[in-house]
């Protein structure tokens, strides 16, 4: 019932003001109305205003944005709402459907490559939430402007959709305790040019070599999210696949929980990638890194660098090459995904 109520609101306002125009002007009292309009973010051309649709939120460094309870519980009862065939999962009619109070569709159809989906390719209800939950950490005005158009803080009876969201604490007094409250952790992923990112990413979607050949390049995703779970507690992890120019790394490509260096184990130039990454940028820092040796399902190659991969890691002190393919006759095993949400929560 609330979930179209800014455009149902919208109508009756629109019609209720268009038959005041045919009564003389002094019949009208609209300072009542004015007020209603204005606790539900409306100014006075009928716009929701940018104080309701951006609250201020203040995110100190280190910290993260994650949708709390209530939030879930709410974007729940919109897809709800809106999966009218209950197959748990948006149709393109449904995701349509869902976002028609909003002045411009949100997502477009790189997002069906960033979550899961059903074998129709249409967003499940796991993967809404995950997008949901992709929005708020990575921008999240985004996702309050988002919970605006949806009426989140007048359902709620919350002063803003800033009620929506929890900031995490900084993510130094969790390494200091050794424990963390996060839902949400990030995985950065870097390899040289085809070495196998985006296939290391689309299997955590749980989709093979053949299902990802289907995907069109214009719809490809840097972001793939979904859960796992960790000593029983659902978690999200979040991977990004970073553009492989290394002299353009910023320190938002570094910034992350784990980060995987990707190499082909069938390419023997691609190693050399990985060892100058972790040379530059992770030698010395805190982030835990896995070196990942993907396309395993191909003839193993020597590497054209001075250290193997396996004694690369050994001299550094890290796990040794985690074997990796998306070349499987069913969906791609999801341990290596919970083993490194397990090195971002604990690492
Ligand atoms: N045999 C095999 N081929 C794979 C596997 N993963 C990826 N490939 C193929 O390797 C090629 C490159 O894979 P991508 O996953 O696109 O590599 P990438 O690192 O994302 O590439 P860029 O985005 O161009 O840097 C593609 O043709 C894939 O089909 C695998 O596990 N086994």
């Amino acid at each position: 019932m609330f979930i179209c109520f800014h455009s149902e609101l919208r109508t009756s306002v629109s019609a209720a003001s268009c038959s005041c125009t045919h009564s003389s002007s002094s019949e009208v009292d609209t300072r009542p109305r004015g007020r209603v309009l204005r606790r539900f973010g409306y100014d006075d051309d009928l716009e929701l205003t940018q104080e309701y649709l951006f609250p201020m939120i203040k995110i100190p460094p280190d910290c993260t944005t994650e949708l709390n309870h209530n939030a879930y519980l709410f974007l729940q009862s919109v897809f709800d709402k809106h999966d009218k065939d209950r197959d748990c999962a948006l149709s393109p009619e449904e995701v349509k459907d869902l976002f028609k109070v909003f002045p411009y569709m949100p997502w477009g159809p790189d997002v069906n490559n960033t979550v899961c989906t059903n074998e129709k390719g249409w967003i499940t209800y796991q993967g809404y939430l995950s997008q949901w939950t992709l929005t708020t950490y990575l921008d999240v005005q985004r996702s309050l402007e988002y919970l605006g158009y949806l009426g989140y803080s007048i359902v709620y009876e919350q002063e803003s959709q800033a009620a929506a969201i929890t900031v995490t604490r900084n993510k130094r007094i969790d390494l200091q305790k050794k424990q963390t409250q996060r839902s949400v952790f990030r995985c950065n992923v870097l390899g040289a040019p085809g070495s196998g990112k985006s296939g290391f990413l689309q299997a955590f979607l749980g989709r093979n070599l053949q299902r990802q050949k289907r995907i069109k390049e214009n719809h490809k995703s840097y972001y793939a999210i979904s859960t796992t779970y960790v000593y029983g507690q659902e978690k999200y992890l979040l991977l990004h696949e970073v553009m492989p120019d290394l002299d353009f790394l910023s320190e938002a490509d570094l910034a992350c929980d784990v980060v995987c260096l990707v190499y082909d184990v069938s390419d023997p130039r691609s190693f050399e990638y990985c060892a100058k990454v972790y040379k530059q940028y992770f030698i010395d820092s805190k982030t835990p890194c896995v070196v990942i040796a993907a396309k395993s399902d191909l003839h193993e190659v020597r590497q054209h660098y001075s250290l193997s991969p396996h004694d690369f890691c050994r001299k550094h002190k890290l796990h040794p090459p985690q074997s990796f393919t998306c070349n499987t006759t069913t969906a791609p095993n999801k341990d290596l995904y919970t083993r490194l949400t397990t090195m971002a929560m604990y690492p």
